[in-house]
């Protein structure tokens, strides 16, 4: 019987037993048909099916009882369920309890086709040759990056400097290549590490709250200042302040922290006693502030304070090198936070990987691979559920056939950018090549929020 693959149906009705049967055969597969859920668990032991197709409802067991049984014997059994019942909490115990997919009757031949040829298949990955995931060796609490290219080698050593002395850092970098990520190693490799790392957002300041969030307030200092409010660079202490995205700051705003970074002194607002800030300042900015200096838009003065330590992040295209350790330490953790068992990957989807450019860049590939991880559900990542999860359909999908408009293409686009981005306007604009307002227009006339 090797070679021909088998798969095991359970189900009491005989129409369905006998439509499937055939349906099954014609695929070239060995069939074999229980009519009770008993003589399910006694054939399963016999025949090893590679995949089973289990009603919910026998008259026997609860198919439920038989999934749990065949769990317990092979954790990495393929079972698709079917049932007449559209309901949600059986759907959910019957995935928790390791159903590989579920589907309803009247069963859609192309739904069971699709389910049965993607179950087999990764039965198939199991037992051939596989890539199987390495584990990523994980320093328990703290950040850590992730590669071994030269550039991020010469990163690490600039790290490992940077943490005997407190100079200023700027970190350059495209949308999601690891500057908060470099910021947070810089702070926890310093001595230092046990004072806060605060964050200060730079696109969400305004005129009027700038001061008062950098610097704090006295009370009554302005109409709504019922107490006195410490600032971000008083909260800091002797840690770290990080200014993410400095390039957005308006000018105005850039003109107030040059002058705090001249002389690290400080007043709360309505306040007259000087204070000091002896926080590190790392600032962050996927734009390139030379070229915001050529247009007027950033003080040169103010680059030239900030950059007195500058750390060029490459976009994650131009160190493919490192997707390999970048996805296995990723589906490492998406393992743990998700409770996935994913530990072989198809052949197929480093290529795919690798294929892509990247324009979200780390934080889209650990996204893209979540949710690859989510569809797959086995043991083995698929090639169909990282084609999806970028966005590459293939030509016969229903994502992209002959009949999807140009506006349904351009939302889905926009969908999946502002996810990428975990939802900053910002950084979907700018991937989008868009102004802010007309992402907001768009998205509103798409009905998205
Ligand atoms: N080299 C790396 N190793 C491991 N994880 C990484 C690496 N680079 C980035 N990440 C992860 O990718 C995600 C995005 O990184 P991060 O937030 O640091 O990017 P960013 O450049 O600050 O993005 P943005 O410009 O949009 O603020 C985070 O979850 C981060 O932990």
């Amino acid at each position: 019987m090797h070679g021909v693959k088998r798969i095991l149906i359970i189900d009491d009705e005989t129409a369905i037993q006998e439509s499937l049967e055939m349906f099954l055969r014609e695929k070239g597969l060995a069939v074999c048909v229980a009519g009770t859920g008993s003589e399910g668990l006694e054939q399963y032991l016999v025949f090893q099916p590679q995949v089973i197709v289990l009603d919910i409802r026998l008259p026997d067991i609860s198919g439920l009882e038989v999934l749990k049984q065949i769990m317990a014997v092979d954790a990495d059994a393929k079972v698709i369920m079917i049932t007449a019942y559209h309901d949600m909490e059986t759907t959910i115990e019957a995935m928790r309890n390791g159903a590989y997919d579920y589907i309803h009757k009247p069963l859609d031949v192309d739904e069971l086709d699709y389910a049965v040829t993607k179950s087999l298949r990764i039965a198939e990955t199991a037992t051939s040759s596989r890539q199987v995931i390495r584990r990523a060796i994980h320093a328990a609490g703290r950040h850590q990056i992730i590669g071994h290219t030269p550039v991020m080698r010469g990163l690490f050593k600039t790290i490992g400097l940077l943490s005997r002395n407190r100079a200023t850092v700027l970190i350059e970098g495209e949308t999601g290549s690891g500057k908060e990520l470099i910021a947070r190693v810089i702070h926890e490799s310093s001595s230092s590490n046990d004072e806060p790392f605060i964050t200060v957002d730079c696109t969400t300041l305004v005129d009027s709250l700038f001061e008062s969030e950098l610097f704090g307030h006295e009370r009554g200092a302005f109409t709504g200042a019922g107490e006195m409010k410490r600032g971000r660079l008083e909260l800091a202490g002797e840690g770290t302040i990080f200014l993410d995205e400095v390039g957005d700051l308006p000018l105005s705003l850039q003109a107030k922290l040059l002058r705090f970074l001249e002389y690290r002194e400080f007043t709360r607002v309505g306040g007259t006693q000087t204070l000091c800030s002896k926080a590190r300042i790392i600032a962050a900015t996927n734009h390139n502030l030379s070229d915001l200096v050529t247009k007027g838009l950033f003080r040169r003065d103010l680059l030239f304070r900030l950059k007195v330590v500058t750390i060029t992040l490459p976009p994650l295209r131009e160190r493919m090198d490192d997707l390999q350790a970048l996805v296995d330490f990723f589906i490492a953790g998406i393992n743990r936070d998700l409770g996935s068992r994913i530990n072989r990957i198809e052949r197929e989807v480093m290529n795919i990987l690798k294929g892509y450019t990247w324009p979200g860049n780390v934080r889209e590939l650990k996204n893209v691979l979540t949710k690859a991880v989510l569809e797959s559900r086995g043991a083995v990542l698929l090639t169909d559920a990282v084609e999806t999860a970028i966005g590459i359909f293939p030509l016969d999908s229903p994502e992209t056939d002959a009949s999807t408009s140009l506006d349904e293409l351009e939302k889905k686009h926009i969908l999946k950018t502002m996810s990428e981005t975990d939802g900053n306007l910002s950084a979907a604009a700018r991937i989008l090549g868009v102004s802010r307002p007309t992402l907001r227009k768009r998205l509103k006339q798409y009905g998205m929020r």
